[in-house]
């Protein structure tokens, strides 16, 4: 997943080592983000006095950072040049939309450190959320059986006709993936039943509001739990069964018709809602279509024997798998 979101993001397909570089920095900053956010959370100057030590450290991984980071953007921007110039096509990368973009009001581009951050938070945002809910989903089908071999007849009805497993190793492409409507039943019922993220990022409230009898004052810190809300028993009937046909229209194979954006109603909210949902959702969607269908149309999972699934979870980056799905294939 690493290897494709720096594909995405720096357009250049690097070697192993230079990912592996990459990705252990960029682990290094996001597991270290707790011991680093007390000293910005609360009066910054003094924290940076008190923990000076940790401090040093944040300062050394960002310098780091940077250090890995700019050599990409700049071999990009002199990529683009040179591609320009002869009048060649480039794939646009994320960071190609960052050296374009003019601030509005600034009238300004983006400077380098900002070009950085932005990187980075695409790596990170974008990595542990997609393979956590792939991790989970996958869980799912094996601990269900009777699903897994469900979606697969499904895929097979869609792609069987002009594909042979046996002759054609070919992989089941993005255009066949509208065909499936139960794969997409499947993925939301995955990331409702269990989301990556419990919680979204932390917002505030821009005036004071009231709700079901509290006040919340203006520029209070105020979080959802998005987990909780796709678990809720008067919404959704056995919340703790994985239930795909739940997503299809009227319990039938036809298609379908959820809002998982949450724009009329809230039922779940494993991308967040409103101005700060996700700006990636759509894409999450369907890497994670294109990954389930593919694991499931060329293999067969079973769970190792004499162990059940377990689907005890723990709190990481992203909510994770407390014992990692451990499956043989045929
Ligand atoms: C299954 C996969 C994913 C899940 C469940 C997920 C979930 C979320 C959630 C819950 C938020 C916070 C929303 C809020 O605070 O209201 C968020 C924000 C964000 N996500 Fe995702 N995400 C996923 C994949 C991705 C991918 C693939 C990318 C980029 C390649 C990405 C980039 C971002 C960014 C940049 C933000 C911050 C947006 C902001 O600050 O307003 N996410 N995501």
């Amino acid at each position: 997943m690493f290897c494709l979101r720096v594909l995405m993001c720096f357009g250049d397909k690097l070697e192993e080592p230079q990912i592996k570089q990459i990705e252990n920095m960029q682990n290094n900053l996001v597991l270290g983000f707790r011991r680093y956010k007390h000293i910005l959370k609360f009066f910054p100057r003094v924290g940076k006095i008190i923990f000076r030590n940790r401090w040093k450290e944040l300062i050394e991984l960002q310098r780091e950072q940077r250090n890995i980071i700019i050599p990409l953007i700049e071999a990009r921007r002199r990529a683009k040049e040179q591609k320009t110039e002869h009048g060649d096509e480039l794939v646009v990368a994320y960071v190609d939309m960052l050296l374009n973009l003019e601030l509005p009001e600034e009238k300004r581009n983006l400077n380098v450190g900002e070009i950085v951050a932005l990187c980075s938070e695409f790596l990170s945002a974008g990595t542990d959320t997609t393979s956590t809910a792939l991790q989970w989903i996958m869980a799912n089908l094996v601990k269900n059986p009777s699903i897994q071999e469900k979606l697969y007849r499904e895929i097979a009805s869609a792609v069987g006709e002009k594909q042979s497993k046996v002759t054609d190793e070919e992989a089941v492409k993005e255009e066949d993936l509208q065909k499936i409507p139960y794969l997409k039943a499947v993925i939301l019922e995955g990331l409702r039943r269990n989301p990556p993220g419990h919680f979204v990022l932390p917002h505030t409230a821009a005036e004071e509001v009231e709700l079901n009898g509290y006040v919340i004052p203006k520029d209070t810190a105020i979080n959802f739990m998005a987990g909780e809300i796709g678990l809720d028993p008067n919404v959704w009937e056995d919340p703790k069964e994985f239930r795909p046909e739940r997503f299809l229209v009227e319990g039938s194979d036809k298609g379908v018709d959820f809002d998982i954006t949450g724009s009329k109603e809230i039922k779940m909210m494993p991308f967040g809602a409103g101005r700060r949902i996700c700006p990636a959702f759509a894409l999450a969607m369907l890497h994670l279509e294109y990954f389930v269908a593919n694991l499931i149309w060329h293999f067969q999972w079973n769970p190792v024997e004499g162990d059940d699934v377990d689907l005890s979870e723990k709190q990481e980056f992203a909510t994770v798998m407390k014992n990692p799905l451990r499956s043989y294939l045929f």
